[in-house]
């Protein structure tokens, strides 16, 4: 693996769900592979999962590690080509990226959409960039469009959680008066489509009208708006929200019954609650639910460390060679 962008990335998923099992079973077997080797983790937006769970993965390959919050800790930069640069961005990212590449064997980015302009956002600028000057392998950390760190911890989590070869998962809208990325969405149907095809699990979308998915990202999942409908007899309820696509950064509703509650878990098969977290609670989900022992959302968090460990895995033995 050189870079970490996405889904297409992955040459065999099941064994990299494997690899993130066994670093968690033996989490310091690997840990001469980063040995003198530097990781720099790059943020254009707050963190706390993947800032530490990342930094942990990679101590624990023995690489060593550094983190910069951009335009808190560095200057702001400039990703647009040819401009004047008579604004606020003191550096273009052809300079940066190009520095950090030097002083970095991987780089991770974290750039969230703006959501003012979708044929940007989904662009992935920002990612494309820093792959271009940056010259080392890069990971995606959460882009515009994409979080795969998260869609590969949300396969572990389900992978070790599962109590039947081919469970039921339901990826439910949630309320909020924010506007959000799709982001994990679209990657949390990405990588669900691709566990549909493979036949380890059934994937249904419910969302409110005027919230599908981008296309490429929706698939073939089954998509409804009859929300009822779509939590009976699931195993797995994931909650995230996200703002319009077709609308593009609009909250189009806040209709708080669409918030996870114990009556709708009532409805599952026994399901469980997955949330990639932060999550706002009894906006989104209420505490019934985040406190029963049919959330998983700690558990979720705790297996950011291993999705994380088993790329870094990855990109350390396609950077030495094997
Ligand atoms: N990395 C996990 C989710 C990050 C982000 N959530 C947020 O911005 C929540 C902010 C709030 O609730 O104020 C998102 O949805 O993409
Ligand atoms: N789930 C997740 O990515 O959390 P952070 O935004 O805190 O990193």
């Amino acid at each position: 693996m050189t870079n970490f962008l996405s889904l297409a990335d992955v040459a065999d998923l099941d064994s990299l769900i494997q690899s993130g099992l066994a670093a968690k079973a033996n989490p310091f077997a690997d840990q001469h592979l980063g040995r003198n080797k530097t990781i720099g983790l790059i943020f254009f937006n707050s963190s706390l999962r993947t800032r530490l769970s990342t930094q942990k993965a990679a101590q624990n390959l023995g690489l060593n590690v550094m983190i910069m919050n951009v335009g808190q800790d560095s200057w702001g930069l400039e990703m647009e080509e040819g401009v004047l640069m008579n604004g606020d961005k003191a550096e273009h990212v052809r300079e940066a990226a190009a520095v950090i590449g030097r002083y970095c064997d991987i780089i991770g980015i974290r750039a969230f959409a703006e959501l003012k302009d979708r044929d940007k956002d989904y662009r992935e600028q920002v990612m494309h960039q820093f792959a271009k000057y940056a010259r080392v392998p890069i990971v995606n950390l959460e882009s515009a469009t994409r979080h795969p760190l998260q869609s590969l911890a949300d396969c572990i989590t389900i992978e070790e959680a599962r109590n039947t070869p081919k469970p039921k998962v339901v990826l439910t809208w949630l309320p909020h008066f924010k506007p959000l990325p799709q982001a994990v969405a679209n990657s949390f149907s990405e990588w669900m489509n691709a566990r549909a095809n493979a036949g380890k699990v059934e994937f249904v979308i419910t969302q409110p009208e005027g919230y599908e998915l981008a296309p490429e990202f929706a698939g073939n999942a089954r998509v409804t708006y009859d929300r009822a409908e779509a939590f009976a007899g699931a195993d797995f309820i994931y909650g995230k929200n996200w703002s319009s696509y077709t609308q593009y950064g609009q909250v189009l509703t806040q209709d708080p019954s669409w918030a996870v509650t114990m009556d709708d878990m009532q409805r599952t098969n026994e399901g469980k609650f997955m949330h990639c977290l932060p999550v706002r609670r009894n906006l989104k989900v209420s505490d019934a639910v985040l406190d029963s022992p049919q959330s998983l959302v700690i558990e979720q968090a705790a297996n950011r460390e291993w999705s994380a460990q088993a790329v870094l895995k990855e990109i350390l033995l396609s950077l030495t060679g094997r």
